[in-house]
């Protein structure tokens, strides 16, 4: 079985309190984009996980594709598999990427043996994997609210825009992104601002990270200033970063140059 992970934006993310499990309580409107990973799981007569593509930093023994097929096997019979995972999306971007790998296993898993879970419950799986991963099951566009694992519908279309996303090759950790904001009540509801026109977005939907990562990586507010002198109608940081999007009218003709070593994508939202 074939599928293909795909990533996520934050379109405003207002880290509102620090909890007392030591994580902190957001708003953010998460939105699935078509930049995709490939994962292939195959029935096998022995445990097996390959990548290729971008290096994975760290243990392939602690990936989260195994650590999804590992929480599955607490409480089902699953056979051996083999797991092959093509890395396409950045890491430490802010793109979600190995919580989508996660549970897109999650999901995979549960059709190739046919475990029947349903979505709440492979949520309640994805939930013990990491806080952004919940989301991928589902993988609809929702106002994400406590530790960014509880949803609510939105309603928010915003398909016609294109999309760039820009990742300048700075990896920061979430946990390092966490540790340098202070918490604050907003001043609007994120809801009610997304309710509002696009046009008005510029000023009002903030990432919180931007304002404790932008003055340390001077290139990420920058860029985010060419996206806008571009055209974009919206221009943010995602999540912890370091990616940062446009968001533009239709197919808006734009010629922008990053240097080589960036990663760039552009699609249709
Ligand atoms: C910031 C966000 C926004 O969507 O995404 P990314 O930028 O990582 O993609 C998420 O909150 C990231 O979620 P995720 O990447 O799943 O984080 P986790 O593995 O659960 O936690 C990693 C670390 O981040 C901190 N953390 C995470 C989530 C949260 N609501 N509060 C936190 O304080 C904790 O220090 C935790 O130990
Ligand atoms: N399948 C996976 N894909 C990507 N990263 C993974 C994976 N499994 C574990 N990781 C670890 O998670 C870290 C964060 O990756 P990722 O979730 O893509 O970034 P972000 O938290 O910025 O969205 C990586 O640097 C890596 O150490």
């Amino acid at each position: 079985m074939l599928d293909f992970p795909n990533a996520k934006l934050n379109l405003g993310l207002l880290v509102t309190s620090k909890r007392t499990d030591g994580f902190h309580n957001l708003e953010s409107c998460f939105y699935p984009v078509r930049w995709t990973d490939a994962l292939e799981i195959l029935p096998a007569t022995e445990n097996s996980f390959t990548t290729s593509g971008l290096p994975v930093p760290g243990n392939p023994d602690s990936n989260l594709c195994l650590k999804a097929y590992r929480l599955l096997q607490q409480d089902h019979q699953l056979p051996p598999v083999h797991m092959h995972l093509h890395k396409v999306l950045p890491m430490g971007a802010g793109l979600g990427g190995g919580s989508s790998n996660a549970a897109f296993a999650l999901k995979m898993l549960n059709n190739l043996f046919e475990l029947k879970l349903s979505p709440e419950q492979l949520e309640n799986y994805a939930r013990q994997i990491g806080s952004d991963c919940a989301f991928f099951i589902r993988n609809k566009p929702v106002l994400a609210i406590e530790r960014g694992d509880v949803f609510q519908p939105i309603d928010l279309d915003l398909s016609g825009y294109t999309c760039v996303v820009v990742y300048p090759g700075i990896h920061i950790t979430t946990a390092e992104a966490y540790g340098n904001i202070v918490p604050k009540e907003p001043a609007q509801p994120l809801a009610e601002v997304l309710k509002q026109d696009i046009s008005t977005w510029k000023n009002q939907l903030h990432n919180d990270f931007e304002e404790a990562l932008f003055p340390k990586y001077s290139v990420l507010p920058v860029l985010k200033e060419q996206l806008y002198e571009a055209g974009a109608a919206y221009a943010s940081m995602t999540g912890s970063g370091s990616a940062v999007y446009g968001l533009f009218k239709g197919e808006a003709a734009f010629n922008l140059v990053f240097p080589q070593h960036y990663l760039v994508w552009k699609g249709l939202l």
